[in-house]
């Protein structure tokens, strides 16, 4: 039975962000996962996992500028220092939280830009934080997102990733598979799932196309729960959607895998 985990910057919106660990809790979870942790000290976000009972299973790296249309900086040429101090960020507050994986965000690739540049780069600070977070047995993330959710992001589809992920062929660099950007981009999602089963690090969930609990829209996820279980998966399933009104009174397709 997957292992679900509550996106705390998606979901319990209706209390601020530092309540949404108990709210969470009291739901039912045990896991939970978020954007990013650092506008808090480590001590603190560590206090509230441990009062709650929760495990933290998933962050990011910084998302650079995002007012000024950036979202992540591990891509981005001439950012290297800026994105390594980053990255080695990351490590301390994944050692602190005891959280086992960070998802490096790689970034926007600007209309005219040129592109294998920004590959390149990715590579090279996906290959320094793999060496970085070894000794600590902390795994790092790739995530393909969708234009409908960032347009110009350095990769688009699950394909993409699984190539970064293979070239950069690291032991410790995995897929962060997010059914709702792979469902827009690459459909056929069993077969995906098959493909992408050597390399899962994280799964995350939502409905397409609206983007809310699992219970709706154009994915199965009853089967594909039963596929995940089938291939072995003994990761998380972050659930990182919008709720349709309250996160409560969403939470029926939750009751039978508590
Ligand atoms: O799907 C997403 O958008 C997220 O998982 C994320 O980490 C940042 O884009
Ligand atoms: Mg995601």
């Amino acid at each position: 039975m997957p292992k679900f985990a509550a996106n705390l910057t998606m979901m319990f919106n209706e209390v601020p962000f530092l309540e949404r660990f108990e709210a969470a809790a009291v739901a039912g979870f045990k896991y939970v996962e978020y954007l990013w942790p650092y506008d808090y000290p480590v001590q603190q976000l560590k206090a509230k996992l441990i009062e709650n009972g929760l495990q933290q299973v998933l962050f990011n790296t910084s998302g650079g500028d995002i007012g000024g249309g950036e979202w992540g900086i591990c891509a981005l040429p001439g950012r290297e220092e800026e994105a390594r101090r980053d990255i080695d960020r990351a490590l301390e507050y994944a050692i602190g939280l005891n959280c086992p994986r960070v998802l490096l965000m790689a970034g926007v690739v600007p209309p005219g830009e040129d592109k294998e540049e920004y590959r390149r780069t990715f590579i090279d600070n996906v290959r320094y934080a793999s060496k970085q977070y070894r000794p600590y047995g902390i795994d790092i993330m790739l995530e393909a997102l969708s234009p409908e959710v960032k347009p110009n992001y350095l990769y688009s589809s699950q394909y993409q990733a699984l190539e970064l992920a293979e070239l950069i062929d690291c032991d410790n660099v995995y897929i962060q598979l997010d059914y709702y950007h792979a469902q827009n981009v690459d459909g056929n999602l069993s077969r995906l799932t098959n493909r992408l089963k050597q390399r899962l690090g994280h799964i995350q969930i939502a409905s397409v196309p609206d983007r809310h609990e699992p219970d709706e829209g154009e994915i199965n996820y009853v089967h594909l729960f039963g596929l995940l279980d089938a291939i072995g998966y003994e990761g998380f399933v972050g659930c990182e959607y919008q709720p349709r009104t309250t996160t409560q009174a969403g939470l029926g397709w939750f009751e039978q895998y508590k």
